[in-house]
């Protein structure tokens, strides 16, 4: 039985990510000011860390960061060959086998109960390919080693110009673009649909939300001149689940291009405030590049990709690994920030309701992790 939410602390693993991009970098960064509410332990190469917090500080003399002696750390390093070969700003099998070593060991641990939340620096998937790990991203292997077939990559970000937040479920991820219309279905609409609610309910205390669905057609087919799929299937299944669930608005299929436009209103505001244009309380977009192009020229200094359906929480920044900017210190973290806030926040969100396996496993506040550090 959960009881008082101020016992409780959550315990967040953050992964480097890979070692040649920009991971280590931002998550020092963002770890220069105290992130109130939780416990943070970093799970990587011990010596990466403090060699890139060394040319870091001798670069920038006055950079607001963490420092790694003072920072709790689950050392996690190559055999010595396999660490020599990793070059900042190179891709690498070595590189690739690390990031997934990283990550492999924070699941291991969040799946024992030692960790609410994990928060994952960039990998590379080409990286990973070349080191014998060919998944699609870290979302695929989190899911495949908790054990849960239904699960999604959804990205929330609070507007700083109005405080308005943008949620996007994507309703396929990385597949090629040819096979999108083909992976679209009826069921698998519906179980991402199911999905969000379940979330927007569970971890945004949203009850009855008004979602809006893109089309997947230019003009959503214009009816059946431009393509064919909103009239052979999408617009019959939402007429289903309108029926189905009669209680929620679900908008749509909307042209994919003016599905983005109350949004951006509602992110950057005007004398008006966001409520004022309507916006959707989540959209659900058909494919990568329909919801990531617009979520990231809105937020990409504040978006955080967040896995749901998942036994605990993870989250991450929602830029790459920018191996053209690695080492240089230039790379900005306020993705990376709001990335650790948002699982604070979860955590506490999950536990308070007690919609958490995780949680429920652990004792207040008492990870049993074998750390070096404070
Ligand atoms: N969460 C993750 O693990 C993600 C991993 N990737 C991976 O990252 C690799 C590189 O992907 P790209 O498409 O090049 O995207 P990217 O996000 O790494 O870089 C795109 C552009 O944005 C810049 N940029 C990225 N993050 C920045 C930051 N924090 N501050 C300042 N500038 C920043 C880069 O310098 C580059 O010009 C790929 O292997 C991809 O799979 C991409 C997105 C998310
Ligand atoms: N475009 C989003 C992305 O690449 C994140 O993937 P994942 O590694 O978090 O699965």
């Amino acid at each position: 039985m959960l009881s008082d939410t101020k016992t409780y602390t959550p315990q967040l693993a953050v992964t480097l990510g890979d070692p040649a991009g920009i991971g280590t970098e931002v998550i020092l960064k963002a770890l220069a000011a105290p992130l109130a509410g939780c416990v943070v332990t970093l799970v990587g190469s011990r010596s990466h860390l403090v060699v890139t917090y060394q040319q870091l500080r001798s670069r920038h003399p006055t950079l607001p960061l963490a420092n790694p002696d003072n920072l709790q750390i689950l050392d996690s390093t190559l055999a010595p060959d396999l660490e020599q070969q990793i070059a900042i700003g190179q891709e690498s099998a070595a590189s690739g086998a690390a990031s997934f070593q990283y990550l492999e060991t924070a699941i291991a641990h969040a799946l024992s109960g030692a960790f609410h939340g994990i928060v994952t620096g960039p990998i590379s998937k080409a990286a990973w390919s070349a080191a014998g790990h060919p998944y699609p991203g870290q979302t695929e292997l989190l899911a495949e080693r908790a054990g849960v077939d239904r699960f999604g990559m959804l990205f929330v970000a609070r507007s700083p110009h109005t405080g308005w937040t943008l949620r996007t479920l994507l309703a396929t991820t990385h597949i090629p673009l040819r096979d999108v219309a083909d992976a679209l279905t009826p069921a698998l609409l519906t179980r991402k649909l199911d999905l969000l609610l379940d979330c927007l309910r569970q971890d945004f205390g949203l009850e009855t939300p008004r979602i809006a669905i893109a089309g997947l057609n230019p003009h959503s087919g214009e009816q059946g001149k431009l393509g064919h799929e909103e009239q052979d299937w999408l617009i019959p299944w939402l007429e289903d689940t309108r029926l189905r669930l009669p209680h929620l608005r679900l908008d749509g299929p909307t042209p994919p291009d003016t599905l983005w436009v109350k949004p951006g209103q509602a992110w950057f505001g005007s004398t008006q405030t966001a409520a004022a244009f309507n916006p959707a309380d989540a959209y659900l977009a058909l494919y990568h590049d329909q919801g990531l192009i617009p979520v990231k020229l809105m937020a990409f200094d504040q978006a955080v990709n967040t896995s749901i359906g998942l036994p605990f929480v993870r989250t991450s920044p929602d830029h790459g690994t920018a191996f053209d900017i690695a080492g240089l210190g230039i790379a900005e973290a306020t993705s990376m920030r709001a990335a650790l806030e948002l699982a604070v926040a979860l955590c506490h969100e999950r536990y308070k309701t007690g919609n958490t396996e995780t949680s429920d496993q652990l004792s207040s506040g008492s990870a049993n992790v074998a750390v070096t550090g404070i």
